[in-house]
Parts: C-alpha cells; sequence; structure tokens
C-alpha cells in the first residue's frame, strides 16, 4: 500500500470490514447520544438534494428521532428534512421520493435564488466578477446559512452528509455543505453508502443515482466523477487500501494535499499540518 494511502485511511477511519447493518446502528446510535447528552437539542436538521448522501442521512436521522422519542416518550424531538432549490430544480421529484421513503416527520423549504442572487450582485456592485463556479459555492454557503436559520428556531443541529469519499478530496465547499454540527456518515465510503440504503430498502433510482453537487449554472448537474477526474470506484478501492492504478492514486492524493485545510478548524499559528 502507498504510504500516504495509509495515513489517509488511519485518518478518515476508513474499513474495508463492513457490515451495512452493524454501521446503521452505529450512525443511529452516535446521533441519539449525542442527543441525549444535550438535553437542549430536540431536532436533526438536513437538506434533502435527492441524492445519494442526503437520502442516507436523512433516513438515519429519521430512524433516530423516532427511537428517541419511542424511547424517552418526548415528543418534541422531530427531524426536518430540508428543501432547498436554487429556484427550480430538474430532479425535485427525486428530492420528494427521499422524503417520501425516510418519512420525514416535517418538511421545511426555503428557496436559496433570490439570497443567492442578491449576494452576488452585491459584490459585483464592488466592480468583481463572480464566476459560475464561485456562484456554485455561494449556493452551498446559502443552504447552510438556511439550515441554520432552521435549527436555531427549533433547538436543533444541522447534520451534514460528508464521508470519507468526499473528505478526501475536499469535494464539498467550505463552510457550505461542509458546514454542519454532527456528521453520521462520517468514516465510510460511497459504495457502503448505497450498500446502507440497500439494506433499508431505499428506492433503488436513489442510490444508483450519478453523485453530482449541481451547483453550477452552466455545466448542471455535473458529475462529481468528471469533476473530480477520477471515478468513486478508484477512490473506494483507494480508502479499502486496495492498489489502484497509480495515475488515480495520485489525483486523489493531489485532491487530498490541496484540500487539507479544509479538514482543519481555521490555521492558527500553532498548526503544523500544512508546513
Ligand atoms: N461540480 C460542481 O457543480 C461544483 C461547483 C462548485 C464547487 N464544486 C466542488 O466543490 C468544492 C468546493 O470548491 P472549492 O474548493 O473551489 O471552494 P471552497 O469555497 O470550498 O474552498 C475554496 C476557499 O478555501 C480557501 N482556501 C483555499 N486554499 C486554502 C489554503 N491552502 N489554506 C486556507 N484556505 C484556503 C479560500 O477562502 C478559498 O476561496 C470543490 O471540490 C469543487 O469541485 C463543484
Ligand atoms: N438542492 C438541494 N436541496 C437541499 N439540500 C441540498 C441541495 N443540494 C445540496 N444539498 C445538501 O448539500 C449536501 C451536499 O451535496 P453534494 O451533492 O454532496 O454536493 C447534500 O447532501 C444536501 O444535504
Ligand atoms: O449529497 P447528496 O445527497 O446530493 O448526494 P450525492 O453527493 O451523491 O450527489
Ligand atoms: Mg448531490
Amino acid at each position: 500500500m502507498r504510504e500516504l494511502q495509509r495515513k489517509i485511511i488511519s485518518e478518515l477511519c476508513v474499513s474495508s470490514d463492513f457490515d451495512p447493518k452493524d454501521e446503521i446502528r452505529k450512525s443511529v446510535d452516535f446521533m441519539k447520544a449525542y442527543l441525549k447528552k444535550h438535553a437542549f437539542l430536540k431536532t436533526l436538521v438536513l437538506g434533502i438534494s435527492g441524492g445519494q448522501d442526503s437520502t442516507l442521512t436523512g433516513t438515519l436521522s429519521q430512524l433516530a428521532i423516532k427511537e428517541l422519542r419511542d424511547e424517552t416518550g418526548n415528543s418534541e424531538y422531530q427531524f426536518i428534512a430540508v428543501r432547498l432549490p436554487y429556484g427550480n430544480q430538474a430532479d425535485e421529484q427525486d428530492a420528494m421520493d427521499a422524503i417520501a421513503f425516510m418519512k420525514a416527520d416535517k418538511v421545511v423549504r426555503v428557496n436559496i435564488k433570490p439570497a443567492t442572487d442578491a449576494m452576488v450582485e452585491s459584490i459585483k456592485e464592488n466592480g468583481l466578477e463572480v464566476s459560475d463556479f464561485n456562484r456554485g459555492n455561494i449556493k452551498a454557503r446559502e443552504r447552510m446559512i438556511a439550515q441554520y436559520g432552521i435549527a436555531s428556531a427549533n433547538k436543533g443541529a444541522v447534520v451534514g452528509t460528508d464521508h470519507a469519499a468526499e473528505a478526501v478530496t475536499g469535494f464539498y465547499t467550505k463552510f457550505g455543505d461542509g458546514g454542519a454540527d454532527i456528521t453520521p456518515l462520517w468514516r465510510l465510503d460511497k459504495r457502503q453508502g448505497r450498500a446502507m440504503l440497500e439494506l433499508l430498502g431505499a428506492p433503488e433510482h436513489l442510490y444508483k443515482k450519478k453523485p453530482t453537487a449541481d451547483l453550477e449554472d452552466n455545466r448542471p448537474a455535473l458529475p462529481d466523477e468528471v469533476a473530480l477526474g477520477v471515478t468513486y470506484e478508484d477512490i473506494d478501492n483507494y480508502l479499502e487500501g486496495q492498489d489502484i492504478d497509480s495515475a488515480a492514486a495520485e489525483k486523489i492524493e493531489a485532491w487530498y494535499l490541496k484540500t487539507q485545510h479544509k479538514r482543519h478548524s481555521p490555521i492558527t499559528v500553532y498548526d503544523e499540518f500544512w508546513k
């Protein structure tokens, strides 16, 4: 195994010894324990895009909340699924299928287009260019702002969907979808998440869907694998300690090194990782 590969696997706590049933239980119990320990928190809040990761994370969140309600008799516990389209979303039906599957207690909808467009215009008033890519990241941050607003109004915590196969390449917007309070998928790769959704009985079209951040207007539904230049099959194999094509391994490692700053709190004079 490559030296950096071993370090990454250890840092991201990925295991190739995987049982979907055990991992579902581990994630659900983790969220329950966290909410029990922090008695103020009664709500889990999560954006549902219609993709694999939010379908899985939402299903696990709803399971945790239902078990908490049943075990404590406290009906205040709730899961809020949040729809956050930028105007009209092409795959809206997938998002609604996901919400129906997880049987979310409550659905809140916030159109992020007015806030995103207003922010872009205010920046442009200073004579600055805002590229389509940059606007994509602003969309992701507006989604974060909406979820924190909803959490704050509901004694809530924001759930994040980050997992090892995204974390290794830093394929998320810093303080956008990367901004969350609790990340129950952290440690899992993409195929492990897919296996969990299959075991949970999710509709096949949701866990077989091509992963996309769908942030850019000019390249709608751009597959992550195209943006990254590497497949999730290769990323998963790499994270599970297998030998993969060296060009693919080098690409993964280049993304990992370039995005190190995202996996740390804001850098201080005491940090050494970047040196
Ligand atoms: N496919 C799509 O539709 C799409 C669109 C937008 C973004 N994305 C993906 O989302 C991710 C987010 O993009 P991004 O990483 O360009 O934006 P980001 O906003 O997440 O991170 C970039 C910001 O991080 C900070 N930064 C950069 N290097 C730093 C360093 N070495 N130390 C400290 N801070 C540093 C800067 O503030 C910079 O603006 C990427 O993986 C991108 O490919 C995908
Ligand atoms: N359109 C969306 N509505 C609600 N929530 C969304 C939407 N797009 C993204 N999200 C949230 O962000 C994460 C990350 O998405 P990626 O596809 O990995 O970029 C997603 O899991 C949702 O929670
Ligand atoms: O985060 P999601 O739910 O949008 O899943 P994916 O990353 O597979 O698009
Ligand atoms: Mg997506």
